[in-house]
């Protein structure tokens, strides 16, 4: 083994793709072992018959390797740091530290190896591609090798070297009338347009192939009078959608292809390298480029160049055989990947567009080659996928001779995007072009049809005849003196339309009525578009107005319930007073209202009606209603309704009466033992008016005591006799303005009353703690069937309690209310369950609940019983006592049965109050 030389690396695999074919030597056959004919050689010179070439010391080359040529040049490593991404902008999305750390790491590798490259030139065919240092596990190395390249250009390769080996040969079949397509292909920045175009300074591959066009073609020039013709064209997206002809070389721009014909295109004539190059030039210009992250020109569309040979005249006469060969050379756009480019938004749909044409383009060649390979497998019509491949058509089905030549990148950081092409297109040139078509026949008109004169015999009627008599030229013998005339006409026409600018015309007359439909497009997208927004519009509208709306009614609410909170407030402390057992008479509640003090009795009277009214409307503040009914036919009715609005206190409670020590003549837990004392209250009152006889009524007048709370008692329109009487009860307590309405009414007839039988009855105590006033309203008492009605109310607010007393009473008839008692003797204490606490329903027609009111309840047997036997309370033995105890008062001397249960309710008062006495 040499000792200079290194031993193989263990851990390096070499993976050969594709290696050069070589081809097995010949097996030696002696030629008298077989008997065989003698072959005659390949004709030669029948298939390929004797041209004239333009350059007579050029020799006709033999078809040798038939295959696709695939070249591979390797740009110089950039001198300059990699350009750094450009500030990517933030993701939303919270990014993983870990591969922050490794991103940024990794891109100062990239950073610091810009000096190593991924890819060695082994020789003139082959390459090797190693991954880097930093990719690949330590002790397993990895390369690739890919050969059979038709040269491989090194990074030092000069332009004109690789015009040399690469584009001259093109160029010389495309002078002797062969069709020649040489397309770049790589990665983006890799020296595709440098290689095609170059720099005025390093000119390109099409440049020097002008030069040499004219070089060769300038001393036959005058003599064949050829003509070039160049055109260029791109092929680019719109908005990554839609695919996009324009054309380079004239202002319209906008050009348009069917099957595999352009249309529109321009030819613009060239005779000599400067002017071919001021028109690459101003192409240059036009083409779409854009700056990315790999590259800050980069090509954002597919760049077509086609220099055509018209066929040479002879003697004016059109040769239909003479040669029309076309050399294309494109540049394509280079693929992209998003990570590298960094591309967003419509760089990234060009991107895309990008990547899926040369997708395309990879397509129909791998088609090709696997139905070369396999006869079975049909040609796939891929190339109908893009405009770019629709146009090579010929080129990709193998019909026409092509070659590629591929730019690699040979950064480490380019890596992936070299190996991707090399794998990509290494096996093409496995592509053989067994099928050629023979390139000094005419073309197919598809691919020149795009030409001027093309366009401009459609265009004209002269052009149209001209066609005409072309078409009856190729047919007709040239003994034809007319026809010969004709042909030269022709060919004189066609210099003419050439020189004139009848092309532009075209496509000028093309380009604005493709503006106007363009603009008529717009026009109506625009105006549905404005309708679009205008129906928006006045839905916005409508949706505003009715979150205005919302929002009064989202305020109004809060009015509503900031009113309820105070209320609820208000009752709370309400409650709370009830609560601790004092009842106070605050005069200036009253006075606030516009009540004067009270200075004598009846002021008392009317001051006690007053304050029980007041009492009323606060009471319907406080959401109770009490309403008690009697009905003579059906009995006595009891409708108490109770709202509490004090969520606290969901539970009844029970009912108590204040202390004798108490200046209240009410001890209240809440407002609903309040009602229901009352209520029985306005029983036992009720009960007594039962049992006065309307005659035996009488004016009561009892004294109050200043220091002692009143329970203040006003009863109107009593008559016990008539059945249809309407008696309504008052019970108010004025101290606490907590008031309660029970109301008993009975339809009184103004005959009923007896202003005589009316009287003020009053009720004296003789204990000085407590004393039950009544009071006595005398309404009315000179006037008769007049109607007086009380009515308070509070609107606004719900749960108003509306104190009503209609009465008709007679111009005689006299109203007086008498009923007083001890509320220390008062025996309907909240515990005594004898009396609304026996029968379950004892708390009878007492509804506290959250639940609206309900406006009756019939009574129960208990209180029904009560109240019996109440209605036969002999009032009068009692009277009579206090009568003649206090000898203040008189009572009327008639005196009613009464029931034993009355007796005995009021012993047990009198009880009471001895032992409390005691
Ligand atoms: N062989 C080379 N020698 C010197 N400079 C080169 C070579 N190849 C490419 N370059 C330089 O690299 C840069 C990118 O080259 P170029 O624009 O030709 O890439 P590209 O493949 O056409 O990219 P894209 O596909 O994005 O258009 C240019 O500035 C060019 O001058």
């Amino acid at each position: 083994m040499d000792p200079n030389t290194s031993p193989p690396c263990p851990g390096t695999i070499t993976i050969r793709r594709n290696p050069p074919r070589r081809a097995r030597a010949t097996p030696k056959v002696t030629p008298q072992s077989f008997d065989l004919p003698d072959i005659p050689p390949f004709p030669n010179d029948d298939v390929w018959p004797a041209q004239t070439p333009l350059n007579p010391s050029t020799s006709l080359p033999k078809p040798e390797n038939e295959n696709l040529k695939v070249f591979l040049r390797i740009r110089p490593l950039s001198s300059s740091p990699i350009q750094a991404p450009r500030a990517k902008t933030k993701s939303a999305w919270p990014q993983n530290p870990a591969k922050k750390n490794a991103a940024a790491s990794g891109a100062k590798i990239s950073k610091s190896k810009t000096s190593s490259a991924c890819i060695t030139v082994n020789d003139s065919q082959s390459v090797t591609l190693s991954t880097p240092v930093s990719w690949h596990e330590p002790k397993r190395i990895k390369s690739e090798t890919y050969g059979g390249f038709s040269y491989v250009f090194s990074s030092d390769s000069s332009q004109f070297k690789v015009y040399e080996r690469m584009v001259k040969p093109l160029v010389e079949e495309f002078l002797r009338g062969k069709c020649g397509m040489l397309a770049a292909l790589g990665p983006s920045g890799s020296g595709k347009t440098h290689t095609v175009f170059g720099t005025p300074r390093d000119p390109g591959m099409v440049p020097l192939a002008l030069r040499h066009i004219f070089k060769d073609a300038e001393p036959h020039a005058k003599q064949a009078s050829r003509t070039f013709y160049m055109s260029i064209f791109e092929i680019c997206s719109e908005r990554g959608k839609a695919e996009k002809l324009f054309d380079l070389l004239s202002d319209g721009g906008e050009i348009s292809m069917q099957q595999s014909t352009v249309k529109g295109l321009k030819e613009v004539p060239i005779s000599n390298t400067e002017q071919a190059e001021s028109l690459m030039a101003q192409a240059a210009l036009k083409r779409a480029t854009a700056m990315t992250n790999t590259n800050s020109q980069s090509s954002r569309s597919q760049c077509i160049i086609n220099i055509r040979d018209v066929p040479p005249k002879c003697k004016g006469v059109v040769n239909p055989k003479s040669n029309s060969a076309v050399l294309t050379i494109i540049d394509l756009a280079g693929a992209e990947r998003e990570k590298r480019t960094g591309n967003q938004g419509a760089r990234l749909l060009e991107s895309n567009f990008i990547n899926n044409t040369l997708m395309v383009f990879g397509l129909c060649l791998r088609s090709l080659l696997e139905h070369q390979k396999n006869r079975k497998k049909p040609l796939q019509k891929h190339f109908q996928s893009s405009m770019l491949t629709r146009y090579l058509r010929d080129y990709l089905e193998g019909k026409k001779r092509m070659s590629l030549i591929l730019t690699a990148k040979p950064g480490e950081e380019d890596y992936l995007d070299t190996s991707y092409l090399l794998r990509q297109a290494s096996p093409y040139m496995q592509i053989k072009y067994n099928e050629v078509e023979p390139s000094n026949i005419v073309p197919k008109k598809r691919h020149y049809q795009a030409s001027s004169i093309m366009d401009n015999t459609k265009l004209s009627p002269l052009s149209e005849s001209l066609k005409r008599i072309r078409l009856v030229s190729e047919h007709t013998e040239q003994n034809d003196k007319k026809s010969v005339e004709e042909r030269q006409n022709f060919t004189e026409a066609l210099r003419k339309l050439d020189a004139s600018s009848s092309v532009s015309f075209k496509s000028e007359c093309d380009r604005q009525l493709r503006s106007e439909r363009s603009h008529i497009i717009m026009q109506n997208f625009a105006k549905v578009i404005w309708n679009v927004l205008k129906q928006y519009n006045s839905k916005l509208k409508v949706a505003e107005i009715e979150i205005e709306s919302l929002k009064e009614n989202i305020g109004n609410e809060k009015k509503k319930y900031l009113e309820l909170e105070t209320q609820l407030n208000e009752l709370k402390a309400d409650c709370i007073c009830c609560k601790g057992g004092q009842i106070k008479n605050d005069p200036e509640d009253f006075s606030s209202v516009g009540l004067a003090q009270p200075h004598n009795s009846e002021q008392e009277v009317e001051y006690s009606i007053s304050g029980f009214l007041l009492s009323c409307m606060k009471i319907s503040e406080s959401s109770f209603l009490v309403r008690v009914e009697q009905s003579d036919e059906e009995g006595p009715m009891l409708s108490t309704s109770c709202t509490r609005l004090d969520s606290e206190k969901s539970d009844r409670e029970a009912l108590s009466l204040s202390k004798p020590e108490h200046r209240s003549a009410l001890d209240v837990d809440d407002g609903s033992k309040i009602l229901i004392i009352m209520y029985v209250f306005g029983l036992v009152v009720h009960s007594f008016w039962e049992s006065f006889d309307a005659q035996s009524l009488s004016e009561a007048k009892l004294d109050q005591s200043d220091e002692q709370p009143t329970i203040g008692t006003s009863c109107t329109q009593l008559d016990a006799t008539e059945s249809d009487r309407k008696i309504s009860t008052y019970l108010l307590k004025a101290e606490d303005h907590n008031a309660l309405e029970v109301e008993t009414s009975h339809k009184i007839p103004s005959e009923s009353f007896d202003a005589h039988s009316l009287s003020e009855a009053g009720l004296d105590q003789s204990d000085e703690e407590s004393t039950l006033g009544t009071s006595c309203a005398q309404l009315d008492s000179e006037k008769s069937d007049r109607e007086n009605s009380i009515s308070f109310s509070k609107p606004e607010d719900h749960n108003a309690l509306e104190v009503e007393a209609v009465r008709k009473i007679p111009s005689e008839l006299l109203v007086s209310s008498s009923s007083t008692e001890d509320d220390n003797l008062d025996p309907l204490s909240p515990n005594d369950d004898h009396l609304v606490g026996g029968d379950p329903r004892g708390k009878i027609g007492v509804d506290i609940s959250r639940k609206p009111p309900k406006p009756k309840r019939t009574l129960m047997p208990s209180s029904s019983m009560l109240s019996r036997d109440l209605s036969t309370f002999d009032l009068c033995d009692e009277s009579e006592k206090l009568k003649g105890n206090r000898g203040t008062r008189k009572l009327a001397t008639h005196e009613p049965q009464r029931s034993n249960g009355s007796i005995s309710l009021l012993r047990m008062l009198k009880d009471r109050r001895s032992n409390l006495h005691r």
